[in-house]
């Protein structure tokens, strides 16, 4: 499961946001794409999701264009958990959930065996079983993203891309969230994609990261070797200094 980028550009009406962007993303890794506020990284993920429609370059979902795929096809390939999730009064942990089964589901059709087996595994992955019953407009923000999370897994993608998964959760749910996702690209083979603003948690968790500014990918490749202080200052305009200790590495200001 794996996404090819190749001399990807890309503008909001004359508003050139990407510039010649080629990266690859593979099987079973966890990749952490970084850069300041409107570097490009959500407009990244909404191409390769497929909900920005491209106008120059390529995008490989397994060797085949985005473009020639229905939007069946990709959801069965790719779950996206976007930044915000706005969701609408009166449903419940268990219909969000299932509506990662839509792809699956015939219209007019009733949710097969399989599809409710996929959910309860879901709900078990993301410790939500004891919250399947509740209206997810009175969840606290931990408990949503999780519930967008297990909507993913119940997607059952190759391919998870999430924008931004951690920045609105305390340290504890961050620290489940990410476990969660490393348990999935080791355990589980899934590939994952997601933005992050913490530069501290992509280079302790992230196999591998992409680093923009501006449009552009200033660097990519294994987290330890890519982000340096002198990296760091050029992308954030911020003078930083990194530690090493006890097999992690911390960068401070
Ligand atoms: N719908 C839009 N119309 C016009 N310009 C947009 C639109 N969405 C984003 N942009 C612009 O595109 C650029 C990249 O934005 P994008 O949201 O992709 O960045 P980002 O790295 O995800 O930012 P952040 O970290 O703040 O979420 C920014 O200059 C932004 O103002």
């Amino acid at each position: 499961m794996k996404i090819d980028i190749k001399s990807l550009s890309y503008k909001y009406d004359e508003k050139k946001v990407l510039h010649n962007i080629n990266l690859s993303f593979n099987k079973g890794k966890f990749y952490g794409i970084l850069g300041p506020n409107g570097s490009g990284k959500t407009t990244l993920i909404k191409l390769m999701t497929g909900l920005l429609s491209k106008k120059s370059g390529e995008i490989f979902v397994n060797n085949k264009e985005l473009d020639t795929m229905s939007r069946n096809e990709i959801a069965k390939n790719i779950a996206y958990v976007p930044q915000i999730f706005n969701i609408s009064q009166g449903f419940s942990v268990r219909d969000i959930v299932l509506m990662g089964r839509h792809p699956y589901i015939k219209r007019l059709e009733s949710p097969s065996l399989e599809d409710y087996e996929k959910v309860e595994e879901a709900f078990r992955e993301t410790n939500l079983t004891g919250l399947r019953d509740r209206f997810v407009n009175e969840l606290s923000g931990g408990e949503t993203q999780r519930v967008i999370i297990a909507r993913a897994l119940a997607q059952d993608t190759g391919i998870i891309v999430l924008d931004e998964p951690i920045s609105q959760l305390d340290i504890h749910y961050q620290h489940e969230i990410i476990r969660f996702l490393k348990y999935l690209c080791e355990v589980k083979g899934r590939t994952i994609i997601a933005s992050l603003h913490d530069i501290n948690v992509a280079v302790n968790y992230c196999e591998e990261v992409v680093v923009m500014k501006e449009g552009v990918v200033k660097a990519q490749g294994k987290a330890f070797d890519v982000v340096t202080e002198g990296l760091i200052e050029e992308v954030y305009d911020l003078k930083v200094s990194i530690f090493d200790g006890k097999g992690r590495r911390y960068i401070g200001w």
